[in-house]
């Protein structure tokens, strides 16, 4: 039975007159890795915060649970790298690690022992010797990730973990973020569906100030699928007038269309695609692609945070 590690109820946050987060509820499982996914501006880093005991919230209720009891000072339990880790660049990476075990309330023995298993558990033995001031952004990140967890909590909270990374540093780091995984739960904040989808099973989509949609990944993807077909014609005068008829068809329940593409949502998608083929060929269309299939889960991220 899965246990719960998180209960987030009726939480919201206020500055000034304004309510950037509006009495959101969720809760995460042990053992999980949940997403909160959302564009700039919806309250990822407001609500991580929060959790992570860092600001005041406005209202509502966090609870951590250890052997399913709450916890009165959750701060032990919870590993925590922000947006923007701010990093002595004259310390070593070791020197680094030693001191924010200690500061986590490691004795010296304990941080010594646990600063040699994370470097090596985030691939920074020997870069561990020299100055932060020298690493990239990639190692950074991965330096900051076992500084999160060089006191072993239940929840790892990480806020855009590899948005500010380049291609290989933010590689580097989803593949570590998969093994972690395995062994801790994780809450991790993203506006790219694509980095939720690789390592999380849990997703939580926010839109200004509010959870909009959540689920397992696989429950989303199965209960918001829709056929749909994309197409797209050439650029001539007669296949771009077609294209832009083509959505008041009766099969098309919804469409949308720019720039010789379309992508129409439709009732039965073998009908549809068959009705449309034939009516090209008959008007002498020319159909560059024509894919029939289900909606992703990006179409579904992109409905509910423009809708
Ligand atoms: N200290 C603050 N005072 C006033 N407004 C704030 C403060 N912090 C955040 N906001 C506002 O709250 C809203 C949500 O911001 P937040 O940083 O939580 O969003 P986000 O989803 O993390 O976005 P991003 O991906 O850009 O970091 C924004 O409109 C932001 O301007």
């Amino acid at each position: 039975m899965t246990r719960e590690l998180l209960q987030v109820k009726g939480l919201s946050k206020r500055f000034k007159d304004r309510e950037v987060v509006k009495g959101i509820s969720f809760s995460i499982a042990e053992g999980s890795c949940a997403a909160l996914i959302g564009p700039n501006g919806a309250g990822k880093t407001t609500t991580i915060r929060m959790l992570a005991g860092l600001l005041q919230p406005s209202g509502g209720s966090v609870v951590l649970l250890a052997e399913g009891r709450p916890v009165a000072d959750p701060r032990p339990y919870i590993g925590y790298l922000p947006q923007m880790p701010v990093f002595y660049p004259w310390m070593t990476g070791a020197e680094f690690l030693l001191y924010s075990g200690e500061l986590a309330g490691l004795t010296r023995r304990e941080a010594t022992r646990e600063t040699g298993k994370w470097l090596d558990a985030v691939g920074l033995r020997d870069a561990g010797k020299r100055r932060i001031g020298g690493y990239s952004g990639g190692m950074k990140q991965r330096l900051g990730l076992a500084q999160a967890l060089i006191h072993r909590p239940r929840l790892l909270i990480l806020d855009e973990p590899v948005s500010a990374l380049d291609p290989a540093g933010r590689k580097d780091v989803l593949t570590l973020l998969q093994r972690i995984r395995l062994e801790t739960t994780v809450l991790f904040s993203t506006h790219v569906l694509h980095d939720a989808e690789e390592i999380c099973d849990e997703i939580l989509m926010m839109r200004e100030g509010e959870i909009v949609l959540q689920g397992s990944l696989d429950h989303l993807r199965r209960t918001y699928s829709e056929p749909v077909i994309r197409l797209e014609v050439g650029g001539d005068e007669v296949s771009r007038a077609w294209l832009a008829a083509a959505g008041g068809k009766d099969f098309v329940v919804q469409s949308e269309i720019s720039g010789g593409r379309a992508k129409l949502r439709v009732a039965d998608v073998e009908r549809a695609a068959l009705e449309l083929m034939a009516d090209a060929v008959s008007r002498r269309v020319t159909i560059r692609t024509l894919e029939a299939g289900q909606s992703t889960l990006e179409d579904l991220f992109l409905k509910a945070v423009r809708s």
